[in-house]
């Protein structure tokens, strides 16, 4: 008779492993002993210790090779939120997630860790501390979130203890750090473009922005707390800095860190998200025709000018998780990791 291997507890899989994220949780998954396999649907790297799999999320015949003989599994693929594609967030976000818990099922996966949003109780208005409790957005501000937000529920109701499959969800909110794709880049190309001059708002709204090793430690505490016995099954948790900033100060750190000059001139809040609610309808409308995107959009203009910022408070508890790299330091090394983004480069 064949015998079935048993999964070793330091195999895994990082679905989305190609990824800002992903690719620093799996060099940290390496040094702490971990063997990884990345399934992506590109590969971006190649490191000893790590077995690619190059393939769509949503083809489980792809996905089932990745998870041969792996007990954990992490996923933290999506589409960049940038992409206003509601058929790609569908398809990738929620069915692509049903497949991804069917075929770790299949596989005889035993923890499955999603990397959630923060995101998904934020309608653009104030969020100030809030808790995990916080309801999910009813009318969530974009396609990302929207998606974001199924994805959570599906990965939280198919944990069983029964039948040994277990799940968690860490809800990061505006990783940042070396390799970042987004929030550098888009800073420094609208900098780049004479657009960084305004301040939306008063300029005193706080946000959280996480360093992104914090994020890494998050995923992996949980990923090693999570037993049928342990309170986190099935739970959502918040992972950031704890230390909310001014969102206007965080970008004017690392404008002014890479030679830009901080933004100085305040515009009032309502006539900026206005107009960025006028100019995505009109790319609407439009798109049969032309296809442009606003640097302005609705979701930017809401986490530029509103407070959001999340309690950790289960995290702490629960994880025993508290933040290893602080702001400052976060800041300090990313912007010394983007000589190629710095003014005059
Ligand atoms: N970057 C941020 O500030 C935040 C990110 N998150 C979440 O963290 C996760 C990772 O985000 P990032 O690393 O920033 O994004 P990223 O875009 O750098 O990484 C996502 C990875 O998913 C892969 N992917 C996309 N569609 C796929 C598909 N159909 N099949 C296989 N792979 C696919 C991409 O190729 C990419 O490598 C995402 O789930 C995102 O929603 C949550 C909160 C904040
Ligand atoms: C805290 C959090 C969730 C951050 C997420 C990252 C991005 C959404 C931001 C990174 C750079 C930001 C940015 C703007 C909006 C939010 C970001 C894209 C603006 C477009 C807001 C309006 C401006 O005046 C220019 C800003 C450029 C940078």
């Amino acid at each position: 008779m064949a015998t079935r291997v048993r999964p070793s507890n330091k195999r895994c899989a990082v679905i989305g492993g190609s990824g800002f994220l992903g690719r620093h949780l799996v060099e940290k998954l390496l040094d702490r002993g971990y063997s990884v396999s990345v399934f992506d649907i590109r590969q971006s790297y190649e490191l000893s210790g790590v077995t690619f799999h190059q393939g769509d999320l949503c083809d489980k015949q792809a996905l089932l090779p990745a998870m041969k003989d792996v007990s954990l599994v992490f996923h933290c693929a999506s589409p960049a939120p940038a992409s206003d594609d509601r058929r790609l967030f569908e398809r990738v976000n929620i069915q692509g997630t049903r497949t991804v818990i069917q075929a770790c099922i299949e596989a005889g996966v035993q923890k499955l860790v999603l990397t959630s949003s923060a995101s998904v109780v934020f309608e653009g208005t104030d969020i100030k501390n809030g808790r995990e409790d916080l309801p999910y957005a009813k009318k969530p501000i974009d396609y990302y979130t929207e998606t974001k937000i199924e994805q959570e529920k599906l990965v939280l109701e198919a944990c069983d203890k029964e039948k040994g499959f277990l799940t968690v969800a860490i809800r990061p909110h505006g990783i940042f750090g070396p390799r970042d794709p987004q929030l550098v880049p888009i800073l420094v190309d609208t900098a780049r473009r004479g657009k960084m001059k305004f301040i939306i708002g008063d300029g005193t709204n706080l946000v959280d922005f996480t360093f992104v090793e914090n994020v890494v430690y998050g995923h992996i505490l949980a990923a090693e707390r999570l037993r049928s016995d342990s309170p986190i099954c099935g739970k959502p948790y918040h992972i950031t800095n704890d230390e909310p900033v001014r969102f206007w100060d965080f970008m004017s750190e690392v404008l002014v860190g890479l030679g830009y000059a901080a933004p100085r001139y305040h515009l009032p809040y309502a006539l900026v998200y206005g107009l960025a609610l006028l100019l995505w309808l009109l790319a609407l409308i439009l798109r049969p025709l032309v296809s442009f995107k606003p640097t302005f959009t609705p979701m930017r203009v809401a986490l530029a000018g509103t407070h959001h910022y999340y309690s950790c408070d289960r995290a702490k508890q629960d994880l025993g998780y508290k933040p290893v790299v602080s702001l400052k330091d976060g800041i300090a090394r990313t912007v010394q990791s983007y000589p190629h983004l710095r003014q005059g480069a």
